[in-house]
């Protein structure tokens, strides 16, 4: 199977470390809960990307027969039947929505993509489905994270389930250094200098990724995987303008003419410490 394949042969021993562990924690859910009763939240970006080949790692160990060697080339698509829930808005980037459908088709990810908030959709799926453990991308710094542990049941006034988050001590590093390791597709948008995705309301490149290209002394984003300090991941993470960005749409530095838009105007902006996070504000 190509990823543990990839990280059998890596000298990164960090990297080995944190891929034993997060293996360790779905083998775990996958003898805990039956295969029917779990579900994994996908949503494109690069923790959920991740945990997607972790999953598919960990429920082809857990599953593995000798008829199928760990090291045969045809395990690179080694699918994973899991069931899969995509909580899709109108204010999703599309590069992210084309992504999570092409890659849950490629890895025959049983998909169904909700369009209610994440507490009504959760609701509506228990109510159809028993559902008893959801895998997340969740990783201490995402704000979402405070207080979580790998198994943390949801919370109070939410619907019952538990929560199993593989990554959650995986740094900013630990997640490029595994995406390209292990030569994993992800979605365009990390190409173009996005650190964190949310709706294209809020997001934008990173500014810490814009440089300059003295030949046509032209600024350009650089891809993701190039920013240095991992605790500026958000800081594309920006808040709405209101009200001009609810009038006029997404915010003004999105798009193909972001950079440009960099250059005309001057922008300003303000930090928070928390923890060891820097946050936009
Ligand atoms: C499958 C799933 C389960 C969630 N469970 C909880 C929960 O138990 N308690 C809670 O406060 N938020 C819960 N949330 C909401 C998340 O904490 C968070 O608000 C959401 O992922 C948006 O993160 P973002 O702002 O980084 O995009 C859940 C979200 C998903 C997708
Ligand atoms: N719209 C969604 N649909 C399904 N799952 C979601 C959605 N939004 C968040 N999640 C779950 O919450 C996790 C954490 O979300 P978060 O936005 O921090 O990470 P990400 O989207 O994977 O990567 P990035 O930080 O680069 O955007 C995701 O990995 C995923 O498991």
């Amino acid at each position: 199977m190509e990823i543990d394949k990839a990280m059998r042969e890596s000298d990164d021993q960090r990297l080995k470390t944190m891929y034993n562990n997060a293996i360790n924690v779905i083998q775990r859910a996958l003898s805990l809960y039956k295969f029917e009763e779990v579900a994994f939240s996908f949503n494109g970006g690069k923790d959920s990307t991740v945990l997607l080949h972790l999953l598919r790692a960990g429920y082809f160990l857990h599953i593995e027969k000798p008829e199928y060697p760990n090291d045969n080339p045809a395990n690179c698509n080694v699918k994973c039947p899991i069931r899969t829930i995509y909580f899709e808005t109108p204010s999703t980037f599309p590069e992210i929505n084309s992504f999570t459908h092409e890659t849950a088709t490629t890895y025959g990810l049983q998909m169904e993509t909700i369009r209610l908030d994440f507490k009504s959709g959760l609701e509506a799926l228990l109510k159809e489905k028993p559902t008893k453990a959801i895998f997340l991308g969740t990783r201490i710094g995402d704000p979402n994270a405070v207080g979580q542990e790998q198994f943390s049941p949801s919370s109070p006034g939410w619907p019952p389930f538990m929560r199993v988050n593989p990554i959650l001590d995986w740094s900013y590093r630990d997640v490029w250094a595994f995406i390209l390791t292990c030569k994993i597709q992800y979605c365009s948008l990390y190409d173009k200098g996005y650190t964190s995705i949310g709706s294209i309301y809020d997001t934008v490149p990173n500014s810490f990724l814009c440089t300059n290209d003295s030949s046509s002394n032209k600024d350009y984003f650089k891809p993701a995987y190039l920013l240095a300090d991992g605790r500026l991941e958000r800081a594309g993470r920006a808040k709405r303008y209101s009200p001009l960005a609810s009038e006029g749409g997404p915010v003004a530095s999105n798009g193909p003419n972001s950079v440009e838009s960099h250059q005309n105007s001057t922008l300003t902006a303000s930090v928070i410490t928390v923890g060891d996070e820097i946050l936009p504000s």
